[in-house]
């Protein structure tokens, strides 16, 4: 059952589970976060992998909930996913609502260095240390089972969270990810504000960097990229992600998908198999009353 530190903001059955969003203070964005979790149905006292989802600009922590249509494969897959939002909110900060690419649903998933940005904006602790802590401590998770998953903006996070902590992630997908944020505009108006203008700070959040310095040793990664998305070209540049000729990642390319989210839901099936498979989750029929 929850504690105290959680304050409860909805709760709803689903697919023979339960899908809640949640509030509580976060101690590395200082101040309150929120995220949303989907609990499949399972055994009293059973733990069950987590899988975490990271979403795009724009986007909270309902976006992949709601949209995705998720809940009815990790139902079955007896996986737990949680979906954090994408930024710290209402910090204060002068000109954090302005844009929407940067400041708030724009965090970028990294630990700011510059002012006045590195006072809340702690997006990497918070989503690899201090989150899977909290779900740890307040829901059925099995210690150490987990894998990380995706959106644009957060397929850049996924790819930089669990190629920078391999030990603690099984298993990586994205869906379109900014693969290269060093070198595209998206990823060059954040990284200089949150992070300065010393670019060389900037290859600790580019997965492209990442990857080419992992020597392959790092978990199975699951990639689906649309030709039809229209921010291929200009920002995302998966095709740079070919160019490593890594065997540990499957790039599928799809022809008519776009952007969207109805792209995502095309293939979230395939992704949370592909998770469960690498996190041992034990299939099961999910109970409907
Ligand atoms: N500026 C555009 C683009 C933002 C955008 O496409 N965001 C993607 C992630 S990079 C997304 O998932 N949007 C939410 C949605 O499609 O529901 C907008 O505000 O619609």
């Amino acid at each position: 059952m929850p504690a105290q530190e959680l304050e409860i903001l909805e709760s709803h059955a689903c697919f023979g589970g339960r899908m809640a969003r949640y509030e509580h203070p976060s101690r590395h964005c200082q101040g309150p976060m929120r995220f949303a979790i989907f609990i499949p149905p399972h055994q009293p006292g059973e733990k069950l992998p987590v899988l975490t989802f990271l979403a795009g600009l724009t986007c909270s922590e309902e976006t992949f909930m709601i949209k995705a249509g998720a809940q009815r494969y990790a139902a079955e897959l007896g996986l737990i996913l949680v979906a954090p939002d994408t930024s710290p909110r209402n910090t204060g900060i002068a000109g954090e609502n302005d844009d929407w690419d940067f400041g708030s649903g724009a965090g970028f998933y990294l630990d700011a260095t510059q002012a006045p940005w590195q006072a809340h904006y702690q997006m990497f602790s918070y989503v690899t240390e201090e989150l899977p802590a909290l779900i740890a401590r307040n829901f059925p998770m099995s210690a150490g089972v987990q894998g990380i998953c995706g959106h644009s903006m957060g397929g850049h996070g996924a790819l930089v969270c669990g190629l920078r902590r391999p030990g603690q992630y099984q298993s990586l997908s994205a869906f379109a990810p900014v693969s290269a944020p060093s070198q595209t505009p998206w990823g060059q108006k954040a990284f200089s504000r949150y992070l300065g203008d010393d670019t060389r700070q900037w290859l600790a959040y580019d997965s492209l960097e990442l990857l080419k310095s992992s020597g392959q040793q790092h978990p199975p990664i699951l990639i689906d990229q649309g030709r039809a998305d229209p921010f291929l070209e200009a920002e995302l540049k998966t095709e740079y992600l070919e160019t490593l000729n890594d065997p540990q990642i499957i790039l599928r390319w799809h022809e008519t998908y776009d952007h969207s989210y109805f792209f995502i839901s095309s293939f979230i099936g395939e992704h949370l198999n592909f998770h469960a498979r690498h996190l041992g989750a034990v299939p099961r029929s999910p109970a409907h009353d």
